[in-house]
């Protein structure tokens, strides 16, 4: 049974959470230049050639697992698999207008704003031929969770959580060596700090609307795959 989901504090610095949290806000230009390029705001909507969607998202700390899963999900069940930090990487990587914004974001461990992940997201949604989707990483707090139900006009039909201890979650970060940005000790606190304070809401706010499956990310790739597999399994999903 669905327990709420616990503070990190060993992790988080109190003092130090609500200066990050209290984030500057992010220039009116980006704004308005993200929302006005929404083709189907006017209707609520993204169009999906009369496809209805089969939305999962995928949520936990960093490190808990979730990109790792995720293959697993795809080779298994078919998903299209979006990972909202991918897409992130790929606009710095493309030296795109926001490319640096979004650089100094990551760095930080803060949230880059919703406009602009939830329109990477949405490019790529309105491009796919497949209508499963796995949303990894996304939504990371509960504006990010509004704006993605306004602007493309659906709810996730499960949602995945990946619990994972905090010790557990910095050794694989720290171990992970992939050359991110983010994957360093300072980053590290800054990223748990937020997860716990603005992603944890979103966790339990699905959690009340009993959308939620709580995994435990500790053991084998394996292991925890067990327990993901019948979660997909019982939507008897057709490839
Ligand atoms: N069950 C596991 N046991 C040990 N290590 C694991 C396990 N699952 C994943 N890892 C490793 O931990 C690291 C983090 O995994 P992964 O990238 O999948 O996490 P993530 O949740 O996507 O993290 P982030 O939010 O930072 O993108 C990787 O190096 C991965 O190989
Ligand atoms: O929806 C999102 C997803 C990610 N970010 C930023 O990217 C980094 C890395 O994300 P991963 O999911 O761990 O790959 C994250 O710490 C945020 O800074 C975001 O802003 N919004
Ligand atoms: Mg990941």
């Amino acid at each position: 049974m669905w327990r709420r989901v616990s503070s990190l504090t060993q992790f988080v610095s109190p003092t130090k959470s609500s200066s990050i949290l209290n984030q500057p806000a992010y220039t009116l230009k980006i704004w308005e230049s993200f929302t006005t390029q929404l083709p189907n705001l006017e209707k609520g909507g993204i169009s999906f050639k009369d496809r209805i969607p089969f939305i999962t998202f995928v949520l936990g700390g960093p490190g808990s697992g979730k990109g790792t899963q995720c293959e697993k999900i795809v080779e298994t069940f078919g998903f299209k698999h979006l990972s909202a930090g991918d897409l992130l990487r790929q606009e710095i990587a493309s030296e795109s207008e926001y490319g640096s914004m979004i650089l100094n974001t990551i760095k930080d461990g803060r949230i880059v704003p919703s406009e602009v992940t939830i329109k990477l997201i949405q490019k790529e949604m309105e491009s796919s031929d497949n209508k499963k989707f796995l949303i990894d990483g996304f939504p990371r707090c509960e504006e990010n969770r509004v704006a993605f139900e306004q602007i493309i006009g659906a709810e996730p039909n499960i949602v995945l959580f990946f619990d994972c201890p905090a010790e557990e979650m910095v050794k694989r970060v720290l171990n992970r060596n992939q050359g991110r940005v983010d994957d360093n000790m300072d980053t590290i606190k800054k990223r748990l700090e937020v997860f716990e304070e603005l992603n944890l809401p979103v966790v339990n706010y699905y959690a009340e609307k009993g959308k939620l499956h709580k995994i435990c990310a500790l053991g084998t790739e394996d292991e925890i795959f067990e327990q993901v597999w019948p979660v997909f399994a019982a939507c008897k999903l057709i490839q």
